[in-house]
């Protein structure tokens, strides 16, 4: 016998995030508040070597770095944020490699590109980022064109040793960002599993009465808002020692997780089913007032003494008493499922198998 299978949130993506982990548009803002100033020092440092071009194109990218941040903190547009990000930062990475600032030694900057580009977009994009980057530093260095057209101050070692150490710090964030990315996927799946666990029910997979108990909270401060009524069901096998003394405690388990299903087929999707207590389930029925209720309950307990276990070619029926009550008339979720423990009892005082409804006049 199958337990109800259990509703996990779909597999978490690497964008979302993890307690702890700087999110993306606040390591942005970081990076461009760091950015701007540096990028007036060396735009400082151009003008004093007379590199005027130079100069107004980092206060270009210092002005741009700064529409991005006001852009972002008026309309906390992410995706606008982090695209041009990439944008400018990428822009200035090629400006400084093919410009050969402060004597050339400017590149240096590059090796700031990976571990950046890496942690603010998805992989896909970083590796293509990184081998468009490493492409070109690669042509840049080695094309004999680039060389006639930039006359750039580089030493044969110095092209040899940059390439190589970009290219082994590129893999190297490659390696580690896969690590972070995949541990990240754990963690989001072990939370989820522990909150599952947290909520429902180990044998049947139903709501567990902590959260038969939240989603009543939940219910009765919608019933105090809108005036909507809600009621509950308590369910409970009738008899059950008796199958475990016959049968043994498996069947009686077996039995447990067939009504838990039947429940779960009968009741609706905005319904919760829970499992209450050992054999005993509480049904909760939004928008439903007490009538509607009666006619769920009696639609319930027809379905589950139509059902049995099969034991050695013997089938073993059950049947279950419900007692219904309605929020209307409860002043409080405590008195409410009062009300529905009454009706349960009377239920099983009149000869189990039924449903019976809690009347203000109390029990019969
Ligand atoms: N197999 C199994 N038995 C359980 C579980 N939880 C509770 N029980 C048993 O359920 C039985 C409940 O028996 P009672 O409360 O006397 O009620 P009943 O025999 O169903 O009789 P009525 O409720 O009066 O119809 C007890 O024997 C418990 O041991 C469980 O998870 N598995």
């Amino acid at each position: 016998m199958s337990k109800i299978a259990p509703e996990l949130p779909a597999n978490g993506r690497s964008q979302l995030q993890v307690s702890g982990e700087i999110p993306v548009p606040v390591l942005i803002n970081w990076l461009s508040i760091s950015a701007v100033p540096l990028l007036a020092f060396f735009a400082s440092r151009s003008v004093e070597q007379g590199e005027h071009l130079a100069a107004g194109l980092l206060i270009a990218f210092a002005i741009l770095m700064t529409i991005n941040l006001l852009i972002y903190a008026a309309f906390r547009h992410k995706t606008f944020q982090r695209r041009a990000f990439i944008g400018l930062t990428t822009t200035v990475f090629i400006y400084v490699s093919v410009s050969a600032l402060e004597n050339g030694s400017a590149i240096i900057w590059l090796f700031a590109y990976p571990p950046i580009i890496f942690y603010i977009s998805d992989a896909r994009f970083g590796v293509g980022a990184c081998l468009f980057g490493f492409t070109g530093v690669t042509l840049l260095f080695f094309s004999p064109l680039a060389d006639q057209l930039l006359n750039l101050p580089y030493s044969t070692s110095f092209r040899i040793t940059m390439v190589v150490a970009l290219g082994f710090e590129m893999i190297t964030c490659y390696i580690l960002d896969q690590s972070r990315r995949r541990s990240k996927l754990g963690l989001l799946a072990l939370a989820r599993e522990f909150e599952y666990a947290a909520k429902h029910d180990t044998l049947t997979g139903l709501a567990n009465r902590r959260e038969a108990l939240a989603q009543l909270e939940v219910e009765y401060e919608r019933y105090l808002r809108t005036n909507r009524p809600f009621a509950v069901l308590l369910a409970d096998i009738d008899l059950f020692k008796s199958v475990n003394d016959t049968h043994g405690h498996h069947v009686g388990d077996e039995l447990i997780v067939l009504v838990a299903n039947t429940l779960h087929e009968e009741a609706r999707k905005l319904d919760t089913t829970a499992r209450w207590g050992g054999e005993e389930y509480l049904v909760l029925l939004p928008e439903t007032n007490a009538d509607g209720a009666v006619q769920i309950a009696n639609r319930i307990r027809e379905a589950i003494a139509e059902k049995a276990v099969m034991v050695a070619q013997t089938a073993v029926h059950c049947t279950a008493s419900i007692g219904v009550a309605s929020i209307e008339g409860a002043e409080s979720v405590d008195k409410l499922l009062q009300h529905a423990d009454e009706a349960l009892y009377r239920a099983k005082a009149l000869g189990r198998n039924r449903v019976c409804m809690y009347q203000i006049d109390g029990p019969a």
